[in-house]
């Protein structure tokens, strides 16, 4: 087996449009891949685009995932293996895609991804993410060959979900700047090429945030077009870091004290606004951030959130633990400091 770690892995076909969908079966038949698909996705988009997905697929078996976790990642394997399939598909948003990426990677086996929700920038990195316990993994995986975007299945998707892409997106900001510290302070590996992408992805969607608006196709594209961008970043720096910061530790970690009360992007996004406010104080680019994810309706506060102010400042002060990721939380934030920073930049 060869060591992919050094390499450079990117889609061959990214399919981005109105009626994308229409061209799943022709975008991977393109592939020259053999055998039938197993199909891993989750109940709401198995409901919206399920049958469409199979009817243009050789034969193909599906798994619907309930939650995310290397217990789910294992079933996605036994199902494979006793189907043998011959690639999988990742249908759905970050949960049933992170999961089928994971199950390609130790099968050894093609990935083709088919986000139906503009919700997080997995969709075309190499990299899974996958909470075990205490801690998350943000482990490598299998890049898709193929990524079909439909525009008008995304733009149908709950409002919410494409505010959460926008934040994620956003927070690459604050991830690119902990990356910066960590090579300063730390002498972590940077990728000048992964860092400047991820950064201008964010920079592009910000200039674009006044085109953003529910039910539009046009702002399902743009923001499409910015995850594929940061998941391409991610895949040139072979690791998560232009896209996830100190942001995404305190995400995280509320993931485990708060669970399931808000969105991934969305809680990176609030937690972009604490980040940016500890690396540059009361005159940085905190207000920038607060004010890009206050125009795209996107949470700003606990509240939000849906999270009180204990179960905020808990999961501040104690999101470095984590990962062994160095940020600018460094190795830990007082109870006081924790509290400074969200009032001041109005979270509690
Ligand atoms: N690997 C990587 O680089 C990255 C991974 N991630 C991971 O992705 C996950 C978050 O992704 P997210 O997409 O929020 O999680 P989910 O896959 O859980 O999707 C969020 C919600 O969207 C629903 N949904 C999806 N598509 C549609 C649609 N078209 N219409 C209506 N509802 C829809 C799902 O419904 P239902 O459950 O009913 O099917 C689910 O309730 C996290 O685990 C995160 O760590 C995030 C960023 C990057
Ligand atoms: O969410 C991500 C990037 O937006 C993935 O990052 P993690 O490695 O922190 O899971
Ligand atoms: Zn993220």
């Amino acid at each position: 087996m060869f060591d992919k770690s050094t390499w450079i892995r990117l889609p061959r076909n990214v399919v981005v449009g109105h009626g994308a969908l229409d061209d799943l079966g022709a975008a991977v038949d393109e592939l020259y891949l053999s055998g039938s698909p197993l199909i891993v996705t989750s109940p709401s988009p198995d409901d919206i685009v399920g049958d469409q997905v199979r009817s243009q697929l050789p034969s193909p078996e599906t798994v619907i995932v309930a939650e995310a976790g290397f217990d789910q990642v294992q079933n996605v394997i036994d199902a494979a293996q006793s189907m043998d399939a011959g690639y999988i598909v990742g249908l759905g948003g970050g949960k049933p895609i992170d999961t089928a990426k994971m199950a390609s990677d130790e099968l050894d086996v093609g990935f083709v991804s088919v986000p139906t929700a503009a919700s997080h920038d997995g969709i075309v990195s190499g990299r899974g993410s996958i909470p075990e316990g205490d801690t998350r993994h943000s482990v490598a995986a299998e890049p898709p060959l193929a990524v079909v975007a439909d525009t008008e299945v995304i733009a149908d998707a709950p409002w919410e979900l494409t505010t959460a892409g926008c934040a994620d997106i956003i927070s690459n900001y604050t991830a690119v700047a902990d990356w910066q510290l960590a090579r300063r302070l730390k002498g972590v590996e940077y990728s000048e090429y992964g860092g400047a992408l991820a950064r201008m992805t964010a920079e592009m969607l910000v200039d674009n945030a006044d085109l953003i608006r529910p039910g539009l196709e046009e702002s399902a594209w743009i923001v499409v077009k910015a995850l594929v961008s940061s998941g391409v970043a991610m895949s040139i720096a072979g690791s998560s870091r232009p896209a996830s910061g100190a942001e995404h530790l305190f995400s995280h970690q509320l993931d485990r004290i708060a669970p399931g009360r808000a969105l991934h992007g969305h809680q990176v996004g609030v937690g972009s606004i604490m980040t940016a406010y500890l690396h540059d104080g009361p005159d940085g680019m905190w207000q920038n951030i607060h004010a890009a994810l206050d125009s795209l309706d996107a949470p700003t506060t606990a509240e939000d959130l849906g999270v009180t102010e204990g179960e905020l400042l808990d999961a501040l002060t104690s999101a470095h633990e984590i990962r062994d990721r160095y940020t600018v939380l460094g190795d830990g934030i007082t109870e006081k400091a924790a509290r400074e920073v969200a009032e001041t930049t109005g979270v509690i």
